[in-house]
């Protein structure tokens, strides 16, 4: 048959195969609106037959946004694709992330991950392997690892200080306008490397550094593998990775990205030939960063070494990428609003210069505990700005599961969104900045019992066995950090800066000036905040 023969029957045939085609689609749609288990749950009806919508808003890195407007106008609970349902309240918050809920992390996860081999805790679904992992990675979140994380970051903090303090010299003057962004993710991302593969990039130092691209290209890298991972495509992206696709993705990725891949690589070799250096000596003289109860750890069955080189590699990698975007945007969080909330911030001020005689007195111990304005001021902040703003999801186990009262069968998606969670009915006044929510006083009328109503609808470390297991450590870096600088120096808002903002001419949900806008990838992604420092007066 020759090649003409061929396109006229193609083309005889293609109103019968479109024909076909448009009644599969019409049937699934039917089915999606009529007969799926999620019929009866509300949701605009776009998205009931489609995962379209929610893949736009992905691309546009506003689908917090749009979930959140969804809450405005469905409730409780609403469908934002034609298998996943949104809930918004404190009941089925608890009923979908505690301990026996009957989930697993989502197809979802996998497909964030580098290749299709490189299963790490965070990206592993199934829960047993799931639970294995973690016990293991527990190892690295013991009490002793922490204190002995504290003295990496304390140096860190103290250097990033010095530098600040450097540029406001002697003078009393205002320095010029800041990136905080900037400032922010370059001190997380040297704490991270030290910690995570005994490598810190030193992006803070001043001068060229190729690394200095780093925190920007893993957002340009989340911007793209987002969108992916969320498309209604994802069952066929996850069948082609192994099939070729993960090549070609690898042989597009751009040359800054494969230099930090180079870097991590590179780094985890010299660490490892460290610890094998270390092997037998005393533990005061070895180094206790977090890599290294990573390579101590042991398989509890058999004894040997619980990390070969790709694992070790892939948990390494991941504790960078799970630990530093996600402590620079709480920590920017917290500063933009502080800035513009001169009462909080002289009342901080106040309680850390009144406890500590000195910045260099600060660390992690029971009189930074006893800062309760400072532990609120950062719950407030992390409240107003999650580090992740949209639905952890979770897919429903064989058996099914009820959330707040309600039967939901195997195969179905849930979740709930921070974004959305954290601005609910049960803060009263939820878009004020207001840490005095978080500090049981007669006076202000808040009682232990209205904290525990407000915590129990929302977590930023998430909740349940995939919960944070670097929580304690995330608070005492953002305690260490918020409390040096504002000991050390005097912190605003540049007068008339709007950077981060919301703005009158934005979409829905984007126009308020004193809220915090950001970039859904997963991760937040943050433009700003500007500040300006200056020694501190006295
Ligand atoms: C303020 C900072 C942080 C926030 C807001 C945060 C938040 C979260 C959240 C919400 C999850 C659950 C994600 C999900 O279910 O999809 C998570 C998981 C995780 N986080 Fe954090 N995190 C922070 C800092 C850290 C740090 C400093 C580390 C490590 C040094 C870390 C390591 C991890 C790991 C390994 C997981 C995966 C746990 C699992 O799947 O079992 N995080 N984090």
């Amino acid at each position: 048959m020759t090649v003409i023969t061929w396109i006229s029957t193609l083309w005889y045939w293609l109103p019968t195969i479109g024909g076909f085609g448009l009644l599969a689609i019409l049937t699934r749609a039917a089915y999606d609106l009529w007969l799926h288990p999620l019929s009866k749950v509300p949701g605009p009806w776009f998205a009931r037959i489609s995962g379209i919508p929610s893949w736009y808003h992905a691309l546009q890195g506003d689908r917090h946004i749009w979930i959140w407007q969804l809450n405005q106008i469905y409730g409780g609970k609403f469908r934002i694709e034609p298998n996943t349902v949104i809930f918004c309240d404190p009941s089925s918050y608890n009923d979908i992330y505690s301990n026996t809920a009957n989930v697993q992390k989502s197809t979802f996860y996998p497909a964030m991950q580098r290749t299709h081999k490189e299963h790490n805790t965070f990206t592993e679904t199934d829960t047993k392997l799931h639970a294995r992992k973690r016990r293991l990675l527990n190892l690295s979140f013991t009490e002793k690892s922490l204190r002995a994380a504290s003295e990496f970051v304390i140096t860190h903090i103290d250097r990033w200080l010095d530098l600040i303090s450097e540029e406001c010299g002697d003078s009393t003057e205002w320095t010029a306008p800041k990136d905080f962004e900037e400032l922010a993710s370059f001190l997380v991302f040297d704490i991270m490397g030290d910690l995570a593969f005994g490598n810190s990039p030193k992006i803070k130092e001043p001068g060229e550094n190729p690394f200095k691209k780093m925190p920007h290209n893993i957002a340009e890298y989340l911007k793209f593998v987002y969108p992916i991972a969320r498309s209604p495509f994802l069952d066929l992206v996850l069948w082609l990775r192994p099939k070729g696709l993960d090549a070609l993705l690898e042989f597009i990725t751009p040359p800054e990205i494969k230099a930090y891949y180079q870097f991590i690589e590179d780094s985890i070799a010299k660490r490892t030939k460290l610890q094998e250096e270390f092997r037998g000596k005393p533990e005061t003289q070895q180094r206790l960063d977090m890599f290294h109860f990573l390579c101590e750890a042991k398989d509890p069955e058999t004894g040997a070494p619980a990390y070969d080189k790709n694992e070790l590699w892939a948990e390494a990698n991941l504790l960078i990428i799970a630990g530093a975007d996600t402590t620079s945007v709480s920590l920017c969080g917290i500063i933009f609003y502080l800035v513009r909330n001169d009462r909080c911030l002289e009342k901080l001020v106040k309680e850390i210069r009144s406890t500590f005689s000195t910045a260099d007195s600060i660390n992690y111990g029971p009189k930074l505990q006893s800062c309760v304005y400072l532990k609120a001021c950062i719950e407030e902040g992390m409240r107003l700005t999650p580090a992740g703003p949209s639905e952890l999801n979770r897919e429903v186990k064989p058996g099914g599961m009820t959330i707040n009262n309600e039967h939901y069968p195997a195969g179905v998606i849930v979740g709930a969104a921070n974004w959305t969670q954290s601005r609910n009915d049960t803060y009263g006044d939820p878009y004020i900045f207001r840490p005095e929510r978080w500090i049981a006083d007669e006076a202000s009328g808040v009682t232990a019992e209205s904290i525990k109503v407000i915590r129990a609808n929302h977590s930023p470390f998430g909740r349940g066995p995939r919960a944070c297991p670097g929580k304690t450590m995330a608070i005492m870096e953002l305690m260490l950090m918020v409390a040096k600088l504002l000991h050390r120096l005097d912190v605003r808002k540049p007068p008339g800066d709007t950077l981060g903002e919301g703005c009158p001419e934005k979409q829905w949900g984007e126009r308020d000036r004193n809220i915090f806008q950001m970039r859904d990838a997963f991760i937040t992604i943050l433009e700003g905040p500007t500040v300006q420092f200056r020694k501190r007066e006295s």
